[in-house]
């Protein structure tokens, strides 16, 4: 590499940097004060016509928003400085400030700006005009240090050949403590990682790279990227990030706020299926069968399951007689019915409608049979047609009705075609043997449905989830009254956002880019839109409740342990399949998890999707990693671990069970840690009893691999590495997991001796 750094950090560099970044401070201020009186204005204005009402929820929530924005750039508000051979310099932030005194020049601009974008790239073989690329350090408001890096071909080598940029900065944040919640790696962002970032945004991309190479943190900032450059087309149908489980959600949470923007949803796939709370949990085994493609397939047999004919007939009490539905009737009624291939909620009024007729048609019948009845013959008068019906039309009409609203009639249609939901079909299902072997008799073998049968009342699982929303596409939702209501609420909403359209025009004083953008660029429809958005909910809370809401963009973290169903709800969910999906194929652990982008990706874009990977690992220091790489050489020789940014020089150490007191071992590790986290990892097994054990502090947690899963401690003690490598048929995958969680220190544990003749001499 040839990225020459200067010594830095003189007194005057340091003041006349501190000049600059606290007058970026007082803009900051300015433009909040700004936003906070307006908003005050907004929220003292009451009474007045609907309208108006309504257009001071839009400028109360615009206000609103643009207020958090402000302050969630308070910490690290600038972070970087370019200076280029022609003398321009240019300083780089969380968000884009402007003079507005002095025609609009930028003074700060936003990182993910096109002109921001050689912080990240330029190199001294491609430099793009760069001279000088600063990192500027601070703490509060106070510039605490500078690192300069001179691109320049000429200077001496550094001596490391990652091409990293700004590698003081970048090590110095490597170094920090962990605190338990994902950080922003905005000030240090590498070229691999943004060239990722800035992919465009249609089709799928993957991102593929092993443990620490910073796929997790890529994924979050390409959300904010996208945000940012495509607003307009992603603000209304918002972004959804999908984890693996709650607790990694919890451990990514912060980062998007911290980067300004708050319209994304964060979810787990158990989380959207909108009014079921998955608390259960699946052994490993029937989350594997429930997760297969073939569900699909059982859970649309259980559904035709549902729509039943009589084995002879069945006969129902009308109007003091007896009517019949036999069983060619009912067949052509569901032929009928399933023939519109509607699902099977709204295919219920076809059904219903034709058995009705056939009803109405033996009332009809009877009912003239019984006016004759005892009646003397009459002859008939000449031209008089004896087959013209003596009930008219009316008449039947009526007769129809009256069986329509038969509740003994209801009950006789319900019983053979149902309204039912997706909650009461799969309770229903596995929790009778019977249904299951109707359901899936050709397509899982009567051990592999025994995995699924459970009490009816038991509680939801993750896996449940995707279930769920399969059957309620097969099922649907008989919604024409909500979609009535709906379409009204919007005509009038497209009416009075001509008039905000107007009043925001009018609004000289308004000055801030939100609004500026409003004025540009939307048309009273799309207004109207965002306009709901903003005075009932984000386009992610309203997403979160809708079942059938499709995102602008998806990113996928994780993406290696989604099943076949998991897919297919998450494809439902994106149907432009502008999507990002992140992974390590060699870490997958769940059972209907994938081996291979491939066969994750081909049944539904075959092979229309583009992979980038990333090589570099941020997290786990060389000496660790030389120990995963002999857990990875088990699970295929031919894999590579990605290469370390650092060593530390310190060495992971090795015990046997019988000669450590667990306890005090994990004291010595929480001192080692220096305040940092510290996380013992053990088999499913053995969770329950360590977590009992081991004293209560906020810095330690206890955890088996499939939690620990996307998380980051600074020590990490790992247990019984043995019984986890036998747990599973992926057993090597998950010891490879754990092993890459660390920052700086790990120590094994071991119970046995096949796994330490493999790991202790690696490390
Ligand atoms: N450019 C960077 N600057 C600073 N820190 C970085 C950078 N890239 C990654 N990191 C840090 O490296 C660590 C690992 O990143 P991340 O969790 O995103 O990796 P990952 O690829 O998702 O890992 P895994 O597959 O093991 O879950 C995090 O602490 C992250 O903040």
């Amino acid at each position: 590499m040839s990225q020459k750094r200067e010594p830095d950090n003189s007194t005057d560099d340091l003041a006349g940097e501190q000049d600059y970044v606290s007058m970026l401070y007082r803009k900051l201020d300015a433009e909040r004060d700004s936003a906070q009186r307006r908003l005050t204005g907004a929220l003292e204005q009451t009474g007045g016509t609907p309208q108006a009402r309504s257009e001071r929820d839009v400028a109360t929530t615009t206000y609103s928003d643009r207020l958090a924005q402000l302050s969630s750039v308070e910490q690290g508000l600038c972070f970087g400085r370019l200076d280029f051979h022609e003398g321009e310099t240019a300083y780089i932030g969380r968000l884009g400030l402007f003079d507005e005194e002095g025609d609009y020049e930028p003074l700060l601009l936003d990182w993910r700006a096109p002109a921001a974008r050689p912080f990240y790239l330029a190199t001294a073989a491609s430099p793009d005009g760069v001279r000088r690329r600063r990192h500027i350090r601070t703490l509060s408001r106070k510039v605490v240090a500078l690192d300069d890096e001179i691109l320049d071909l000429r200077a001496e080598d550094q001596g490391h050949d990652l091409g990293l940029a700004g590698e003081a900065a970048l090590l110095a944040a490597l170094e920090r403590r962990r605190t338990g919640e994902m950080s922003d790696i905005v000030a240090t962002i590498q070229a691999e990682q943004d060239r990722i970032i800035r992919d465009e945004l249609n089709g799928v991309l993957v991102v593929q790279g092993g443990p620490g190479t910073g796929k997790t943190a890529v994924a979050l900032h390409r959300a904010a990227y996208l945000l940012y450059t495509y607003r307009q087309q992603l603000a209304t149908r918002g972004v959804l990030v999908v984890g693996p489980n709650s607790t990694f959600l919890r451990y990514i949470g912060q980062v998007l706020p911290s980067l300004g923007e708050t319209g994304v949803l964060l979810s787990t796939v158990g989380q959207l299926f909108p009014g079921v709370r998955a608390t259960g949990q699946d052994t490993r085994d029937a989350a594997e069968v429930k997760g297969r493609a073939a569900m699909a397939e059982v859970l649309a047999n259980a559904v035709a399951d549902r729509q039943q004919v009589p084995d002879d007939f069945l006969e129902v009490e009308f109007d003091d007689g007896i009517l019949r539905v036999d069983r060619a009737t009912a067949e052509r009624a569901r032929d009928k019915a399933r023939g519109t291939l509607r699902p099977h909620n709204l295919a219920r009024r076809v059904f219903h409608d034709f058995v009705l007729d056939a009803l109405a048609e033996q009332a009809t019948s009877r009912f003239e049979v019984d006016l004759f009845e005892g009646v003397p013959e009459i002859p008939l008068s000449e031209g008089e047609d004896p087959d013209v019906p003596v009930l008219d039309a009316g008449d039947r009409t009526e007769i129809r009705a009256e069986l329509a609203a038969s509740d003994t009639v209801g009950r006789l249609l319900d019983s053979l075609w149902p309204k039912i939901t997706p909650q009461r079909l799969l309770r229903d299902l596995f929790a009778s043997p019977g249904r299951l072997a109707s359901a899936a008799g050709g397509v899982l073998s009567e051990p592999e449905r025994e995995l699924l049968v459970r009490p009816e009342k038991s509680r939801w699982t993750p896996a449940d989830a995707p279930l769920l929303d399969e059957l309620a596409e097969l099922l649907g939702e008989d919604d024409s009254q909500r979609q009535a209501e709906r379409e009204r609420r919007q005509r009038e909403e497209r009416a009075y956002a001509e008039g905000v359209l107007d009043i925001l025009e009018q609004d000289e004083e308004i000055i801030d880019e939100e609004i500026l953008r409003v004025r540009d660029i939307l048309d009273a429809e799309l207004y109207a839109e965002r306009q709901q958005r903003r005075s009932e909910l984000t386009a992610a809370q309203r997403a979160a409740r809708d079942r059938k809401w499709t995102f602008g963009h998806v990113i996928i973290d994780e993406a290696q342990e989604l099943s076949p169903m998991d897919w297919r709800l998450l494809m439902r969910r994106c149907p432009s399949r502008s999507m990002t999906l992140v992974g390590d194929v060699a870490q997958t652990g769940a059972p209907a998890g994938a081996s291979t982008w491939h066969d994750m990706l081909s049944p539904y874009v075959e092979d229309r999707w583009r992979l980038r990977e990333l090589t570099v690992n941020y997290r786990t220091p060389a000496e660790i990693m030389s120990v995963a790489a002999a857990a990875l050489a088990e699970v295929d020789p031919a894999l590579r671990v990605p290469t370390s940014v650092r060593e530390t020089g310190v060495l992971p150490w090795h015990r046997r069970e019988a000669e450590v007191n667990l306890k005090s071992i994990v004291d010595d590790e929480l001192a080692a840690a220096d305040g940092g986290t510290v996380a013992v990892l053990c088999p499913a097994g053995r969770h329950a009893e360590l977590s009992g054990v081991l004293a209560e502090d906020e810095r330690l947690s206890v955890l088996t691999v499939a939690d620990a899963k996307g998380l980051e401690f600074d020590g990490v003690l790992l247990v019984a590495p043995e019984e986890i490598v036998t747990g599973s048929p992926r057993g090597w995958n998950d010891l490879y997991v754990a092993l890459t969680r660390a920052t700086k220190r790990l120590g094994i544990v071991y119970s046995g001796q096949g796994v330490a003749d493999v790991l202790v001499g690696a490390g």
